[in-house]
């Protein structure tokens, strides 16, 4: 459960006061996520999200988000909206924590996606990035390429214990990493989510209805949000003690690309840096699921994610060579 500060009921009481919704009729911590406290708020004006921002999310960043945001429901794109306060502001202070309300978003997120949703979510994404190319909002990505080395050395320790091996796979990594042309910023860049997985994205059906969670949305390669797409959904998640046995979905990851195209074709550019985008965006999520696997705090309600998933994506993207092989 990724409740990392607990509120109490006068502190949420006093919060509340600051805005037009009137008293919490509901109000409990939720099981999913691993970043953010966030809670389910129900007044009698309707269902919310309050979400207490924690460790990798900068205060200074959330009026980027909360721009980003209204940028796109403005261009009918479905996120959640901030809620303001009396003050005209969204941004406020709750328990220490910088703070927001969001609104509550219909749908649900598939726990094992079809490739139907696949194919539409690549529609999705690319619809996003189409309704955001008029976003003037700007922010450096973060956990891109710069960061990846130092969280490397800050952790690599932990990683032969996870996997006997595993620090001379993730070394031969960098070294392909290094040698990518993918990351020198020579690739259609905009706005992106940076964190589309199937949990923060929300259907009917197959239908992607919408998209949650913005908090690492920055400026960076279209095609990376592409390549963090087919990570988290174009994988079969093998059971939980053997992750080795995650297998690419040749059928998912094709649909998802063919989605993605039928919106907003790639650039040959964007086919060729593919793979090297996918190898990077899995360091990324392995190197975060790693550094969370050895300091989540105590006392802390979250279950953290499995860097082993990620290491297994690792070590598929390091021999693929081409587009045609993830099915564009
Ligand atoms: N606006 C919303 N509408 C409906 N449900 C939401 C909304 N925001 C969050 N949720 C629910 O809360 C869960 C956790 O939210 P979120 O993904 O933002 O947390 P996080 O800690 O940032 O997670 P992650 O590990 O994906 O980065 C979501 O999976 C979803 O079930
Ligand atoms: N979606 C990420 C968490 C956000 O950094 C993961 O599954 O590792």
């Amino acid at each position: 459960m990724a409740v990392y500060t607990q509120v109490s009921d006068e502190a949420l009481s006093s919060f509340l006061a600051e805005y037009d919704l009137g008293e919490a009729l509901a109000f409990k911590g939720i099981a999913e996520g691993v970043e953010n406290s966030n809670y389910y708020l129900e007044t009698r004006k309707g269902r919310y999200i309050l979400t207490l921002f924690e460790k990798r999310v900068n205060a200074a960043d959330l009026p980027y988000f909360i721009g980003l945001k209204q940028h796109l429901s403005a261009q009918g794109f479905p996120c959640p909206q901030p809620v303001m306060g009396r003050d005209g502001e969204a941004l406020r202070t709750l328990e220490g924590r910088p703070a927001v309300i969001v609104t509550f978003l219909e749908g649900l997120s598939p726990k094992r996606p079809n490739a139907r949703q696949c194919r539409s979510l690549g529609e999705g994404l690319a619809r996003m990035h189409l309704a955001l190319g008029g976003f003037d909002g700007r922010r450096e990505n973060a956990l891109g390429p710069a960061s990846w080395r130092r969280m490397w050395e800050g952790c690599a320790g932990n990683a032969d214990a996870l996997q006997p091996g595993l620090s001379n796979e993730v070394d031969a990594c960098f070294v392909r990493i290094n040698a990518a042309r993918a990351f020198s910023d020579h690739l259609p860049r905009g706005t992106i989510h940076a964190d589309l997985f199937p949990d923060n994205a929300f259907f009917l059906g197959d239908t992607f209805t919408g998209a949650i969670d913005f908090y690492f949305a920055c400026t960076d390669a279209l095609a990376y949000d592409l390549a963090v797409c087919l990570n988290s959904w174009a994988f079969e998640e093998g059971n939980a003690t053997d992750a080795s046995r995650l297998e690419y979905n040749f059928s998912k990851g094709s649909a998802l690309i063919a989605g993605y195209q039928s919106v907003r074709p790639l650039e040959a550019a964007e086919l060729e840096a593919l793979p090297a985008l996918c190898l990077g965006s899995a360091m990324r999520f392995f190197l975060t699921r790693l550094a969370d696997w050895t300091s989540t705090p105590a006392g802390a309600l979250v279950r953290p994610k499995n860097p082993l998933e990620y290491a297994a994506r690792l070590a598929f993207h390091r021999k693929m060579e081409t587009a045609e092989g993830y099915g564009a």
